[in-house]
């Protein structure tokens, strides 16, 4: 027809397009769609399967979409079969349609256990967790090197597990849910093949089903008795106002309480509970744990920021504070952009979660039809020079007002890209992650802490080596191993 085209790609025969692409790597198709981009422009479509699957890498075009045009851009694309079943049918945030069951979870969500109140309340939580982590890393001694990254991810995880179940989960009961929930992820490759084909992939490939199984079986053997604890304290408060009983409200407390508007006001069943509990662990430890590894992996290699860093904490808590609390975070700037600074050069994930429109729409002059999927370039958005000045440098100060690293400047950068969109480590518009002020929180609160109790130095003539690796999220290919030295105080 004479209206706007599909957006150019590489000419695929359907069928055999498909199988072309299954057999690629994960990194392939990622270099191949960026020299896509270098070659077409910042709008290219892949042919993979019925519909194709479109791949933004310019800033304006993507707050054109999820910012201006964010309704028709926010919906999901049906799940591979491996993900229907882990999110009870797509009955999860991430993976919902955007319907009401995902405006009521999603709303749940933010305005229960992300309420800055209730965020407030786990406090105790954090600094618990904290004394775990610096323990930890205090006991190699300060002249041994350790790699930190397993530290830091079962910190991540000891935060979403009490923010989840409660806050006085005991240690044993934290190790029992990373066993079974990281045994899946582990796995998780073995599995792949049996998206394809699902009905007798179960027969063909009868190993990994048999073993998918039972990694669920052994995940709901952990997962359900700590949903029905929660379900049973509930109960006693109901009957008697018991005021020993735990105060500190749970994600789960919310999911139990939540009824679908649009159902009858029916409640989720406990299948439904604990795919979200999963989503919950899924979406939060590898993100906010890669994050973290490659803050402290550039404190460690740039040595004037971390003392700068540590300057200005001493400034605002004095010499003799034993940690940072929550509430001085808010009077440190600096932090704040080095944390920013972390998400624009390593963002967590090279892409989004893949975004499906709702009806035929035209952007930058090319048709994207229904049902097509949008995906965005998060990290070429970071690094792209047109928009930030030496953008491989990790300069802290471009996130700070005065811009000249004396951490005196307020931040100001909006990370919801509602204005504009600079870089978005989190997504943008209706989708964006629910959870970034919180993640935000995380990496400030431990980031804060890690530099004030220990100076942090890379091994005797070892260079902090910052090159990629695609794991669950874009980890260090060279796991950061760092000598922590106690600072006396
Ligand atoms: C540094 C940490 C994190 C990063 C970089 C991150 C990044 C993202 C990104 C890129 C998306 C997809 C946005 C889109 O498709 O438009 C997303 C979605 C999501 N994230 Fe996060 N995330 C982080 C932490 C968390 C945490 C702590 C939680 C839970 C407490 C969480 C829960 C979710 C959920 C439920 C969604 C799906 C939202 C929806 O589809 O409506 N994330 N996140």
């Amino acid at each position: 027809s004479s209206g706007p085209k599909i957006p150019p790609g590489p000419m695929t025969i359907p069928a055999l397009g498909s199988i072309t692409w299954i057999r690629k790597d994960f990194f392939d198709v990622e270099s191949m769609i960026r020299s896509l981009h270098a070659k077409l422009g910042p709008i290219v479509a892949l042919h993979i399967g019925s519909y194709p699957m479109i791949y933004i890498s310019s800033h304006s075009l993507a707050h054109q979409a999820l910012i201006r045009n964010g309704a028709i851009f926010a919906d999901r694309p049906p799940a591979i079969p491996l993900v229907k079943i882990i999110s009870c049918n797509q009955h999860s945030i991430s993976s919902a349609s955007c319907g009401p069951m995902w405006r009521t979870l999603r709303r749940n969500l933010t305005a229960g256990i992300l309420h800055p109140t209730r965020v407030k309340s786990f406090s105790r939580a954090r600094r618990w967790v904290l004394g775990i982590l610096l323990d930890q890393l205090r006991a190699a001694g300060p002249s041994t090197a350790m790699q930190v990254a397993g530290h830091f991810r079962y910190a991540v995880f000891c935060l979403q597990v009490l923010m989840c179940f409660g806050d006085r989960l005991e240690e044993r009961q934290i190790k029992d849910v990373q066993a079974v929930q990281t045994a899946l992820l582990l796995r998780a490759p073995r599995f792949a093949i049996l998206n394809f084909l699902p009905s007798i992939g179960k027969i063909l490939f009868r190993r990994q089903w048999d073993e998918f199984q039972k990694l669920l079986r052994n995940q709901e053997n952990v997962f359900l008795p700590l949903i029905r604890a929660r379900s049973a304290i509930r109960d006693n408060k109901t009957r008697e106002d018991d005021s020993n009983a735990e105060n500190v409200v749970c994600y789960v407390d919310t999911l139990l309480n939540l009824e679908m508007p649009e159902e009858g006001k029916r409640k989720l069943t406990e299948a439904e509970i604990l795919g979200l509990c999963l989503e919950f662990f899924i979406g939060a430890i590898d993100t906010t744990s890669s994050a973290l590894q490659w803050i402290i992996a550039n404190i460690v290699k740039y040595p004037a920021i971390q003392e700068a860093l540590y300057c200005e904490i001493r400034a605002v808590v004095g010499h003799e504070a034993a940690a940072v609390e929550e509430d001085d975070l808010q009077k440190l700037p600096y932090p704040k952009a080095v944390i920013l600074e972390g998400l624009r050069r390593h963002p967590p994930t090279n892409f989004m979660l893949p975004h499906a429109v709702t009806e035929d729409t035209e952007l930058g002059g090319f048709l994207v039809p229904k049902k097509g999927t949008v995906n965005f370039m998060v990290t070429d958005m970071g690094r792209n020079p047109d928009v930030w000045e030496d953008p491989l440098a990790f300069k802290p100060e471009r996130f700070l007002c005065n811009g000249d690293g004396s951490g005196g400047g307020a931040e100001v950068f909006d990370i919801t890209g509602t204005r504009e969109i600079k870089m978005m480590p989190f997504g943008a518009g209706r989708r964006m992650c629910p959870a970034y002020a919180l993640a935000l929180l995380h990496l400030e609160y431990l980031m804060a802490n890690l530099v004030w109790a220990l100076e942090w130095k890379a091994k005797d003539g070892d260079e902090v080596d910052l090159s990629e690796k695609q794991e669950v999220t874009v980890v260090m290919k060279n796991p950061l191993n760092a000598i922590v030295i106690p600072r006396a105080k």
